[in-house]
């Protein structure tokens, strides 16, 4: 079993490189698919969710050739055939193929998807919003089967902001008659991205970013070039890392308006914090006082960096609580943040976290955030060898980790024993 190995203690220092955003990647690759000719994105992170993603793509069809952080998708030949089990279910993102099929060819049989799974995460939002595009679907063996003669326009208001929905239906009235508006859509900047692809491809995509989105389906798409966006979770991650670590990183290649929330929280903790065009400088103090902290849709404090966070609080004086109003129960992470001698307590969405000292541990990544924090407290623990399983589960959010927190000093590696 592959594990990660942390002998801590070492304030990180240096520049971190941030790779295009994992969430984008994911929801493009499969945008690609409703031009006919070829979409070339540039600025893709090495990811496992992006090599699943790249087969699934093969799988129905379409020529794609990755090399490094560059990828070419030919999906004229590509078809809608069903695809209930396999490589859907190893990654959340699998459900943009139902939008981006029905789109193209009015049909599509996928698999329930995968992903992370801290918690039930349903997707009635998606279907409510083909449904009311005209589409009928229905459930086979654990896929869903959506289908539509001719998709139509249609007024949708979602009853939870949700990334996923908000995407998945631009996606579908890319290709429909008439115009949809989408009230109480999500405005995280990937959602800006995947529409700033479709309109390159030819679509006529209006407020994405605000909480109404207008889409005019049009009847071709075609290829583009489009570079992805950095990836603000990993920035983020990054950063909670250098103050965790008491550290001076500058984490680069990032759009620092993305990360407002996470720099203000920071800043609160008395954390200095020094940003430039396209840079974040995060100096880490020797005190930290605690906050309390509200994951919530952006642009308020992002749930994907909550666990992350709540590894930082165990480093602040006093107690902070932080709350999660997206998935109330992303809190795998915590009892193995205990095992490492965290005083948490968990109270409902809540937990309440004291300030306390951290020590090595054997402990398990549950999923791809909950990973991160713990990758976090292995960093902070000054004496002993942190060993962090579950190593795939973080494969699906950070590329190039170990060689990353190496050029920070860290002391990390990979074991196979
Ligand atoms: C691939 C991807 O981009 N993943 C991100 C995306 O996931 P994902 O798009 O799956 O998350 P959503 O924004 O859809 O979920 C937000 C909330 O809405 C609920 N909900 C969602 C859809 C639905 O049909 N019904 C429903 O009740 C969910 O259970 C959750 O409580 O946004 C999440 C919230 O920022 C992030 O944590 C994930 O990293
Ligand atoms: C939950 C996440 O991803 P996914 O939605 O792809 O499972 C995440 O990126 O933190």
């Amino acid at each position: 079993m592959e594990k990660l190995m942390i002998a801590g203690g070492r304030p990180l220092r240096g520049t971190v490189q941030i790779s295009g955003a994992k969430n984008s990647a994911i929801a493009l690759i499969p945008a690609a698919i409703l031009s006919e000719t070829t979409v070339t994105l540039d600025n893709l992170p090495t990811l496992s969710d992006v090599a699943i993603y790249a087969e699934l793509l093969q799988d129905l069809g379409a020529t794609v050739h990755w090399n490094e952080d560059q990828m070419v998708i030919d999906p004229s030949r590509l078809v809608s055939k069903p695809m209930p089990n396999g490589n859907v279910k190893k990654l959340r993102a699998s459900y943009y193929l139902m939008g981006a099929l029905l789109g193209r060819f009015g049909e599509a049989t996928i698999g329930l998807p995968g992903g992370c799974n801290f918690e039930p995460r349903p997707i009635d939002q998606h279907i409510k919003g083909f449904e009311a595009l005209g589409a009928q679907v229905s459930t086979e063996n654990g896929a869903l089967h959506i289908q539509a003669k001719q998709l139509r326009g249609a007024k949708i208001y979602l009853d939870v902001v949700s990334v996923g929905a908000t995407i998945n239906i631009m996606l579908a009235a890319s290709r429909a008659k008439g115009v949809t508006i989408i009230e109480n859509a999500a405005k995280e900047p990937e959602i800006i991205d995947v529409a700033t692809l479709l309109n390159s491809m030819g679509a006529k995509i209006k407020g994405a970013g605000t909480e109404t989105i207008r889409v005019e389906g049009v009847d071709e798409m075609h290829g583009c070039r489009h570079s992805i966006i950095p990836d603000r979770i990993q920035a983020g991650t990054y950063m909670i890392a250098a103050a965790a670590t008491r550290g001076d990183v500058i984490v680069d290649n990032v759009i620092p308006k993305h990360l407002e929330a996470v720099t203000a929280k920071l800043q609160e903790m008395g954390v200095h914090i020094f940003e430039m065009d396209e840079s974040i400088r995060v100096v880490g103090q020797p005190i930290y006082e605690s906050v309390d902290v509200k994951a919530l849709v952006y642009p308020g404090f992002a749930t994907d960096l909550q666990s992350p966070m709540g590894t930082l609080l165990t480093q602040a004086r006093g107690v902070s609580i932080i709350s999660d109003y997206v998935y109330s129960n992303r809190f795998k992470y915590i009892p193995e943040l205990v095992r490492m001698g965290a005083k948490i307590k968990l109270e409902g969405r809540s937990a309440v976290i004291e300030g306390s000292k951290l020590s090595a541990a054997k402990v398990k990544a549950t999923d791809l955030r909950a990973g991160a924090a713990l990758v976090i407290a292995g960093l902070t623990v000054a004496e002993g060898i942190t060993e962090i399983t579950g190593v795939e589960y973080i494969d699906r959010g950070y590329d190039h980790l170990v060689t990353n927190l190496l050029n920070l000093g860290a002391e990390v590696w990979r074991s196979n024993d």
